[in-house]
């Protein structure tokens, strides 16, 4: 079953293309990461999905549901979650006081106390917001995301800012909603994070999909060769080695092989019947970060250079801050309040 349809989903503003014929799918349970540069059009999209923004044209289905029709806004807004970039919160309320009033604005909130331990605050409940860290607070919106216990959980950027530690645990975090059932559609710029916690990702550069898979397979990435490199042993030459088209640049030596075993062999082979060593030796194929780069190449946002293939509206909100970033003072509840 799937959870989120968008099919050929356009919007612009005014000349700015901002998405352009966009279409994919996120099967229920499943985390979905769109990937893709700054101003590539991953917050225009979520924002449509979430019902803060209108769309030009376009098919979108979320939970079943249309979040452009007000019809359906009241269900959807009780059954998604949402991590937003900048979420405002109550600095002079506890973190107990924040996460319980937000609970107030669902019919079938989870348990204050089962969220705090889920988000890793357990020992913070009385510390005001104001005095929390930034990973803390992060973790504060994670909760105020879940507290309505979603069906469908956006995740906007969540780690921006966390040292590693923190990342890991947020992670952790991610998965285990995961495991509860709830279906994850995130955005990051960390591709390792993509790597960690995405079932499949799409990339998206000035407005368009331009791919989808697996972390593993995005790309043809499990296809591409592999590359062995190590650093020429002193005395030899590119000539001497006992493969064709090795490669020498700045001293090191790169082989790329469909498959390596054989290739390593004869080098590792060659290496030790000479007395020596093959220094700084690797074997990798290209990294998930490779692939993104190669595929996103120097996109920008797309501009009027070509025609709008829909009307070319702008919202009511005319500026970006305008749309759910920073427009209420708490997101988490002005989505909820009714
Ligand atoms: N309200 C708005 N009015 C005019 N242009 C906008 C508005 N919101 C976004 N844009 C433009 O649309 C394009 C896509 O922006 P969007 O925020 O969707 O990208 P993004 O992929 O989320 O970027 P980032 O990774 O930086 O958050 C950009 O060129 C942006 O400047």
């Amino acid at each position: 079953m799937r959870s989120v349809v968008v099919e050929d989903l356009r919007k612009s503003y005014g000349s700015v293309h901002a998405v352009r014929g966009v279409s994919f799918d996120v099967e229920q349970g499943e985390i979905f990461a769109l990937l893709g540069p700054n101003g590539a059009g991953k917050s225009t999209t979520l924002e449509i999905l979430e019902g803060f923004r209108k769309r030009d044209s376009g098919t979108v289905e979320v939970l079943g549901m249309d979040p452009g029709s007000r019809a359906d806004g009241r269900e959807l807004r009780e059954r998604i979650g949402l991590v937003l970039q900048d979420i405002a919160v109550e600095p002079y309320l506890t973190v107990r006081e924040t996460i319980t009033r937000a609970a107030g604005y669902y019919r079938t909130p989870r348990d204050v106390g089962e969220v705090i331990e889920l988000v890793d605050l357990a020992g913070k409940e009385k510390q005001k917001v104001r005095n929390l860290s930034g990973g803390q607070k992060r973790r504060l919106d994670l909760a105020l995301g879940v507290i309505g216990d979603p069906d469908l959980l956006f995740l906007d950027e969540p780690t921006t800012g966390f040292d590693p530690n923190a990342r890991r645990g947020a992670w952790e975090l991610v998965r285990r909603l995961r495991d509860t059932g709830t279906t994850i559609l995130l955005t990051t710029h960390y591709m390792e994070e993509a790597q960690q916690l995405a079932d499949r990702v799409a990339v998206i550069a000035a407005g368009r999909i331009v791919s989808e898979g697996t972390p593993a397979t995005l790309g043809g990435r499990d296809s591409a060769k592999a590359r062995i490199r190590f650093a020429l042993p002193e005395g030899c030459t590119a000539e001497d080695l006992p493969v064709a088209d090795a490669v020498l640049a700045e001293g090191l030596v790169t082989v790329e092989a469909d498959e390596p075993t054989e290739a390593l062999h004869r080098l590792t082979g060659w290496a030790l019947d000479r007395g020596a060593v093959l220094d700084r030796l690797s074997v990798d194929r290209p990294s998930l970060e490779d692939v993104y780069l190669s595929l996103t190449g120097e996109s920008g946002p797309a501009s009027g250079d070509e025609p709008a293939d829909g009307p070319a509206t702008t919202d009511s909100a005319t500026t970006k801050s305008a749309g759910r970033k920073t427009g209420s003072p708490e997101p988490v509840l002005e989505r909820s309040a009714r």
